[in-house]
């Protein structure tokens, strides 16, 4: 039977959890809160995410002990928000995943840093690239909770650390694939977000599915270019992993980084607009952080720019996504 201990009490780590422990893996949960804990110990069930879900307690053993969910897992699987996994870190030191494969759920970058979580994990706990992998694909936890048929790719340096982690995931509506792409993968799971929640701007400001079309196209370029720039290998963007991903967050009605943007279009202030959703759209801290990345770069990015000029410098919604009409074919 396989360890593995998931980090977060959100949706994906929900889902996740679920997936892991119906395989038959003994998953240790941690979650920040005790109350949470008590809850799924006394109910079963997840509090306030995927609350629909039922847990078998004999598989899944919830806990807020951080280290000692670690110290009993072969396989760490980190899913909380980039923003605070160092928070969400800050009790374990090298030596308690000098021993683990750890997994990056997390389609984010760390904003204090600038950094994907898997350079931060690498670095922060002395962990050699090939101990890391990535959860990616286009998969909504809410569907994984309706066992809608699902496809995840695991991006990772080490081919057999992929492959072993895809056994653990592929059930009944979960399809698996191995890919040795880990960076790219990770640098447009970051990139989709933006696009998705720069989709949800223009649609919150009544612009409908013609614009969408080009504007999710000519972010598959602009994707392509910053992709290349950052990381040059060769790489189909077409694949599930990238252009998958890039299109259920930009189309979907469970997308946080569209709903997001959709306030924002609507006139929303960012923090509102926060405090509304109660969920995390990672793409508000990942426009910071790509501006900062790209100002080496200096890529041609501008639906990320605007995205930027929107969300960090208060310029209209409706000026910026003038402009980008216009520099649209
Ligand atoms: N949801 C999906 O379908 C999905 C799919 C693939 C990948 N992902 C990725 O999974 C990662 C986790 O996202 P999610 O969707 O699971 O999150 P979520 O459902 O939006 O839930 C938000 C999570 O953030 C935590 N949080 C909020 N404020 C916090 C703070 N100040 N300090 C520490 N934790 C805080 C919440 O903890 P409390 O509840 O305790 O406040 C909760 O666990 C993200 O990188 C996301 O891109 C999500
Ligand atoms: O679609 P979002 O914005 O909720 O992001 C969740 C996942 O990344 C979808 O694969």
């Amino acid at each position: 039977m396989s360890k593995i201990a998931v980090i977060g009490g959100g949706s994906w780590a929900t889902a996740l959890t679920k997936i892991l422990s119906e395989n038959g893996a003994q998953v240790g949960w941690w979650l920040r809160h005790k109350e949470d804990v008590q809850h799924l110990l006394r109910t079963r069930h997840n509090a306030r995410y995927l609350s629909s879900v039922a847990f078998d307690l004999d598989k899944v053993l919830p806990s807020s002990d951080l280290e000692e969910v670690v110290e009993a897992a072969e396989w760490v699987v980190l899913a909380v928000p980039a923003a605070f996994v160092q928070n969400a870190l800050e009790k374990l030191d090298r030596d308690d995943l000098k021993h683990k494969r750890v997994i990056s759920a997390i389609k984010g970058m760390i904003p204090s840093k600038n950094v994907l979580v898997t350079d931060y994990v690498a670095e922060r706990f002395r962990l050699p690239h090939e101990r890391l992998g990535i959860v990616a694909g286009p998969c909504h936890a809410e569907e994984v909770a309706l066992e809608k048929q699902s496809y995840l790719t695991i991006g990772a340096w080490d081919m057999a650390l992929a492959e072993d982690f895809c056994q653990l995931l592929r059930n009944r509506y979960v399809k698996a694939s191995p890919m040795l792409d880990l960076d790219g993968i990770e640098y447009c799971a970051v990139m989709k977000n933006i696009i998705a929640l720069t989709c949800g701007i223009a649609h919150g400001l009544g612009y409908g599915d013609n614009f969408q079309a080009v504007l999710v196209s000519n972010a598959v370029q602009e994707i392509r270019r910053f992709v290349h720039a950052v990381n040059p290998q060769p790489r189909d963007l077409s694949a599930s992993a990238y252009l998958g991903d890039l299109l259920v967050t930009a189309y979907s009605q469970f997308s946080r980084n569209r709903t997001f943007g959709s306030m924002i279009g609507r006139g929303y202030s960012v923090k509102s607009a926060q405090l509304e959703m109660n969920m995390v759209a990672e793409g508000y801290y990942a426009v910071k952080s790509i501006h900062e990345l790209n100002k080496k770069l200096l890529v041609n990015m501008p639906i990320a720019l605007a995205a930027y000029r929107i969300l960090y410098e208060k310029v209209a919604p409706a000026v910026e996504i003038e402009l980008l009409k216009e520099k649209f074919r």
